[in-house]
């Protein structure tokens, strides 16, 4: 009988568990498309913005990074407007912007921005002579270093003013044309130093991370609307503002800085005007500045395949890389803080 059974049961049974097996290879079928539907639709690369023709406004163009980022896009035949408040550079900085037209038809204007708070009008302006405007960059800014207790305090407020809010206010004068025209690129530049806090840098540091919040936020609400955000991560690069920061910039923050190496401002203008037209929201520079953005990619949204394939696979490895970097930056603030002691008991056995 129960040969009989087991007989049957092998024959038999197969057939009628068969529409069953068939609904749950179905059913798991779906679940996986949803699941990779669900993972691959904030991976959409958008649509490439047309820097030709286009209207570009840099704060801080006229001198440094946002110089040279003018200078890419009016090479890319884009009309531009330069935004900083010392006017003898302005003017300086539009000669050299027009040098690189490659039509007759390209306008470079640049504008005085004394008052901070009048950006509005001063956007108004802009919009009435070259049309409204399709990328902002938010370049404008400085750095102030120098160890913790020895930073006067109103120092950290002006840092936050122009970083920070000498970001927000630019862009809210250019978020409302940009949703009704349903397109528009933003970019922030933070710094590497807005990825990892460094001695020196309490100051600085604390300005260049709030971009980073400013603009997952807002990129989350631009989104729907075809805006696209960016924030570069440049390390040292060779600017008037570096050479001003150099004169006062604790050893510290200069060796640790230095393993990233310094770059040249037109080779970051480069990059970061590729990154903004694709619609990249990180943009980052040589080998660490690829570790340092995979590794402190956290929750920011991603524009291609490839890079969240990147991010997932490697950031085990560059942990294990940062912590041997951590170490070594320990090491130097240790051996400066020693170098500092046996020199000041030099001093004072003289
Ligand atoms: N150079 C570097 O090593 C790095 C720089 N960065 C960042 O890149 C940006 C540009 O730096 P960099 O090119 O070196 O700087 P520069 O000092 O060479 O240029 C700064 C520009 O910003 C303008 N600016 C400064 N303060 C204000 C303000 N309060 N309101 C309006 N405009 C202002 C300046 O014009 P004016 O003074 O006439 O207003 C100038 O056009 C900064 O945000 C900086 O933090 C990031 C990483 C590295
Ligand atoms: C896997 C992990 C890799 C880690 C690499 C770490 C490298 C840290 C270097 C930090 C450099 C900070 C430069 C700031 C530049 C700046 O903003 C000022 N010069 C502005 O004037």
């Amino acid at each position: 009988m129960s040969s009989a059974l087991s007989h049957w049961l092998s024959f038999n049974s197969w057939w009628l568990l068969l529409p069953f097996v068939m609904l749950l290879v179905v059913a798991a079928f779906i679940v996986a498309f949803v699941l990779l539907l669900y993972m691959i639709s904030p991976l959409i690369s958008p649509k490439p913005l047309k820097l030709n023709g286009a209207h570009v406004v840099v704060t801080g163009g006229s001198s440094g990074i946002g110089k040279w980022i003018a200078m890419e896009c009016y090479k890319h035949g884009a009309f531009i407007t330069l935004v900083a408040r010392d006017e003898h550079k302005l003017v300086q900085a539009k000669k050299e912007v027009e040098k690189c037209a490659i039509n007759d038809k390209q306008v470079c204007i640049s504008l005085r921005d004394i008052y901070i708070y009048i950006y509005i009008y001063i956007y108004m302006y802009a919009q009435e002579k070259l049309g409204p405007v399709d990328m902002l960059v938010n370049c404008a800014g400085m750095s102030i270093s120098g160890k913790f207790e020895e930073v006067e305090v109103d120092r950290f407020k002006k840092l936050m003013e122009v970083n920070y809010l000498g970001s927000v206010y630019p862009t809210r004068a250019v978020v409302t044309t940009m949703k009704e025209r349903r397109m528009g690129r933003i970019m922030f530049v933070s710094s590497q130093a807005g990825q990892i806090g460094l001695f020196g840098y309490t100051a600085y540091s604390p300005s260049k991370f709030a971009l980073r919040g400013l603009a997952e936020a807002l990129q989350m609400e631009m989104k729907p609307y075809n805006i696209y955000v960016t924030v570069a991560y440049p390390p040292d690069t060779d600017t008037p503002g570096f050479a001003e920061e150099n004169k006062t910039k604790p050893l510290e923050t200069r060796l640790i800085s230095e393993t990233s190496g310094v770059c040249q401002p037109e080779q970051v203008a480069k990059v970061v005007v590729k990154d903004a037209v694709q619609g990249n929201f990180t943009s980052s520079f040589g080998p660490d500045g690829y570790m340092l953005s995979a590794l402190t990619c956290g929750m920011s949204p991603v524009t291609s395949i490839t890079e969240g394939l990147q991010q997932i696979v490697t950031m085990g490895l560059f942990r294990t890389i940062a912590l041997f970097y951590l170490g070594s930056f320990d090491s130097i603030v240790r051996r400066c803080m020693i170098q500092r002691e046996q020199s000041k008991a030099a001093d004072k056995r003289e």
